[in-house]
């Protein structure tokens, strides 16, 4: 009788194990890969609201894949957010820190859509790789793309030939993870948000660059400068929010 008492106990023993490690675990995060091609840039945008390099996406030449995508999601643009002064002008913080500005480097699912359209409105649309940008030394780098802002000062594009954004990026690229929305509307909540945790621009004279640029085309009567454009970070809701290690 006691043997099979201890058998009843062990068993259900392994039974809640087997259930509490399976049901609670995190699927392990793997590293992000980001393989993009030398030459898909196509223009640098003012928008009216920021500046915007677009990319060729009619194939799989630049992609991002892995840590929490489950397929390759093809670039398609990438911009800036920023404040008008100091350490404000990110969309996400860090322990209540934020930085100078945020690079998004915006990508869409065409395994399961056929446009970014209908990428933008479905849960697993979009994935977009968020970069603090801190005031510091200048980059390299970034000055192929401040040097070419007094182009598009008002809301006009110009062309941009193979800038590839990776050289913008840190080297590790340790990140948080967590399911949200675009910052701008219609704010769909299809984007799987990867926030790079170590800072890799600074900038000082770069930045001012960007804060000559203007909200408003060169028809209109009204100057008004492009700065403050980024949304202040939204309760978390819920929202679990995972890291890579
Ligand atoms: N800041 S961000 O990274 O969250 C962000 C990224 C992309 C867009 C965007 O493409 N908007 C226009 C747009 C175009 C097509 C369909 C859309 F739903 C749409 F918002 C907005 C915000
Ligand atoms: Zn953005």
């Amino acid at each position: 009788m006691q043997n099979i008492l201890e058998i009843c106990a062990e068993l259900i023993f392994f039974v809640l194990t087997f259930y509490f490690f399976f049901s609670g675990a995190e699927r392990g995060l793997g590293p992000v890969v980001l393989n993009y091609d030398q030459c898909t840039s196509m223009n640098i945008t003012n928008n009216g609201h920021s500046v915007v390099v677009q990319f060729d996406d009619s194939d799989d030449r630049s992609v991002i894949q892995g840590g929490p995508l489950d397929n390759p999601y093809r670039l398609k643009q990438f911009h800036f957010h920023w404040g008008e002064k100091g350490c404000h002008g990110s969309e996400h913080t860090v322990a209540g820190n934020s930085y100078a500005s945020e690079l998004h480097l915006v990508h869409w699912n065409a395994v399961k859509y056929k446009t970014f359209g209908e990428a933008a409105t479905a849960p697993d649309g979009l994935a977009v790789l968020g970069i603090f940008l801190e005031t510091g030394d200048d980059h390299r780098w970034l000055h192929v793309i401040t040097d070419a802002l007094y182009m598009v000062k008002f809301k006009v594009s110009t062309t941009v030939n193979c800038f590839n954004p990776k050289c913008l990026l840190p080297s590790s690229l340790h990140y948080w993870t967590y399911l949200g929305s675009l910052t701008t509307p219609p704010l769909h909540e299809s984007v799987i948000w990867i926030v790079v945790s170590k800072t890799k621009i600074s900038f000082s004279m770069q930045l001012g660059k960007f804060r000559m640029l203007l909200f408003t085309g060169e028809e209109e009567d009204q100057r008004i400068r492009m700065e403050n454009n980024f949304r202040p970070p939204q309760p978390l809701k819920g929202r679990k929010v995972r890291s890579s290690i």
